[in-house]
């Protein structure tokens, strides 16, 4: 039977929740031996451990049929991939910092600066947009040192909490652009292997719908009914059953994390009691 192969990073900030993520979709990968290259237990799948910088390529020769990484290396490295599926996790920003004691004048600061970056076309790009001439310093990591030892004027990299850059005596100036970890794929899939995607996708986007969503059940005198649907429009629409006690009905539904506690309130406002919340595994939708 033939197996979709997917590439994902070996160590670092994407790896633990790449193998949860699979974990999720219910594919089981066990990687204690350190082995670059392992079958899932349970579903067609090859996995390989890659450094993040090499799948854009694999993907697109075919060596891997589908990658999980950042946005960001999927830009740089220009490589003709299909973006399939943004995954939520692996939030961060592309931002232009320089020294902390600097006045920053809005981007002519940059005209005829030395800037460092991991990430040279995606900051070529943008100056150019921008009609900005500034010299390219390209650095394989360790970004934010660029400036503390004479190697450049500014740098350009990743930013997620900042304190990277406030430890080293850095500010943000510009935020770029922002990136998330995706599923990018291969465009010449066989039959087979886009069966195998589908079925993959399918138990991606069922883990995604629940994330950020509560399970909602409650009960209430039936003259607040209309006012409780109101409040808890659901999915379709709330699930209303009468309780064995008469004049009563239980409500069932689906709210984001985002509006949680201001709707929790207004419940218990309206008179809800025995209001359950239940965290939501998957959804499909
Ligand atoms: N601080 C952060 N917060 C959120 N996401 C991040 C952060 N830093 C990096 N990322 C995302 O995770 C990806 C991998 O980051 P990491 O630092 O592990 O890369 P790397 O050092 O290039 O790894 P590799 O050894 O695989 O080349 C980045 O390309 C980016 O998309
Ligand atoms: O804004 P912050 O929350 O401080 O995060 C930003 C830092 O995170 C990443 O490095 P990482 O810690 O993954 O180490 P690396 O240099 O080994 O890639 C990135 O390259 C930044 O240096
Ligand atoms: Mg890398």
């Amino acid at each position: 039977m033939e197996k979709i192969k997917i590439a994902i990073q070996k160590s670092g900030r994407l790896s633990e929740k790449s193998l949860d993520l699979l974990t999720e979709c219910g594919i089981n990968v066990s990687n204690g031996n350190r082995k670059l290259k392992t079958d899932a237990h349970n579903f067609p799948m090859e996995i390989l451990f890659l450094r993040d910088d090499d799948i854009p390529q694999y993907v697109e020769q075919g060596v891997a049929d589908i990658g999980i990484l950042g946005q960001n290396e999927v830009w740089e490295k220009e490589k003709d991939v299909v973006e399939i599926e943004k995954l939520g996790f692996g939030n961060c920003r592309l931002s232009l910092a320089i020294p902390k004691d600097e006045i920053y004048t809005g981007l002519d600061y940059f005209n005829g600066k030395r800037i460092a970056t991991s990430y040279p076309k995606i900051l070529k790009k943008f100056f150019r947009e921008k009609g900005r001439d500034v010299k390219i310093e390209e650095l394989g990591g360790s970004v934010e040192i660029a400036t503390g030892i004479g190697l450049a004027d500014a740098i350009f990299d990743i930013v997620s909490t900042g304190s990277t850059l406030i430890m080293n005596g850095l500010k943000e100036a510009e935020a770029i652009i922002k990136s998330q970890a995706v599923l990018i794929g291969n465009k010449n899939l066989s039959t087979a292997k886009t069966e195998l995607l589908e079925r993959l996708l399918f138990r991606i986007k069922a883990y995604k719908n629940g994330q950020g969503k509560k399970y909602v059940l409650l009960n209430a005198p039936n003259e607040i009914i209309p006012d409780i649907v109101r409040l808890l429009p659901g999915m379709r629409s709330p699930s209303i059953l009468p309780l064995a006690d008469k004049g009563w009905s239980s409500v069932h539904s689906v709210i984001h994390d985002d509006d949680f506690w201001e709707i929790i309130d207004e419940l218990k406002r309206l008179g809800a009691e025995g209001i359950l919340v239940v965290p939501i595994e998957k959804m499909i939708l």
